[in-house]
C-alpha cells in the first residue's frame, strides 16, 4: 500500500482519465428551499440542478488551453510530487458534504489493479476503434474497447 504513493506518474495518468471521462457525468441536486447560490443565482424551492461533471473537465476556463489533451504531467509538480487539484475543480468524485467516500479507496485499487497489468502485459489499443460514450447514468464505452494484450518477457 506504501508503494502505491510513490506511483506519482500513473496518480496523473488516473486522474486524467477521470477528468475526460468521469464514471459519474452528471450529478443532480435538488433545493430544499429557496437559496442563492454563491455564483449570485436564486433558486426556487425543488428547483433541479444538473452539474455537468463531463464538461466540467474539458472547460478550457478551468483546465487551460490544452485542457483536452490527455496529459498526466498536468497533475505533477516541478519538483516531481502529485500536485492537489481541489474537489471543487476536479469534480468527478463530487465535492462538499457528499463527496465519493471510497476516493482514496478508489485511486489505491486502481494503481494496484492497473500497475500489475502493465507490469505483465503490454497493451495495444487496436487502431480506428470508435470510443463512443454511450448514453447512460454512468459512463460507458458504447463499443468497448478493443486492445492487442501481449505477456512480457522478463
Ligand atoms: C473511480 C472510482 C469512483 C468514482 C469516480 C466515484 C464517484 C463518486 C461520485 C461522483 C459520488 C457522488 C454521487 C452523487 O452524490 O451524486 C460518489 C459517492 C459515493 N461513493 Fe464513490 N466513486 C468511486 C469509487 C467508490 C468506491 C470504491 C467506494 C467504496 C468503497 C465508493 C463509495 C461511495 C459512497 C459511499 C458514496 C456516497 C457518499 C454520500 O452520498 O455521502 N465510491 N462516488
Amino acid at each position: 500500500m506504501e508503494d502505491v504513493k510513490k506511483l506519482v506518474y500513473l496518480h496523473g495518468a488516473l486522474c486524467e482519465g477521470l477528468r475526460l471521462f468521469p464514471p459519474v457525468p452528471i450529478e443532480r441536486k435538488q433545493s430544499l428551499k429557496r437559496d442563492t447560490l454563491p455564483s449570485g443565482h436564486c433558486v426556487n424551492p425543488n428547483t433541479i440542478i444538473l452539474l455537468f461533471t463531463y464538461a466540467m473537465g474539458r472547460f478550457e476556463e478551468i483546465w487551460g488551453k490544452d485542457c483536452l489533451e490527455f496529459k498526466p504531467e498536468r497533475w505533477i509538480s516541478e519538483k516531481g510530487e502529485t500536485i492537489h487539484v481541489p474537489s471543487y475543480k476536479f469534480i468527478s468524485f463530487n465535492a462538499g458534504p457528499r463527496t465519493c467516500l471510497g476516493k482514496d479507496l478508489s485511486f489505491i485499487q486502481m494503481k494496484m489493479v492497473a500497475s500489475t497489468i502493465l507490469r505483465n502485459y503490454r497493451i495495444q489499443v487496436v487502431e480506428n476503434h470508435p470510443t463512443t460514450p454511450a448514453h447512460s447514468i454512468v459512463l460507458l464505452m458504447k463499443h468497448g474497447l478493443k486492445v492487442i494484450i501481449t505477456k512480457r518477457q522478463f
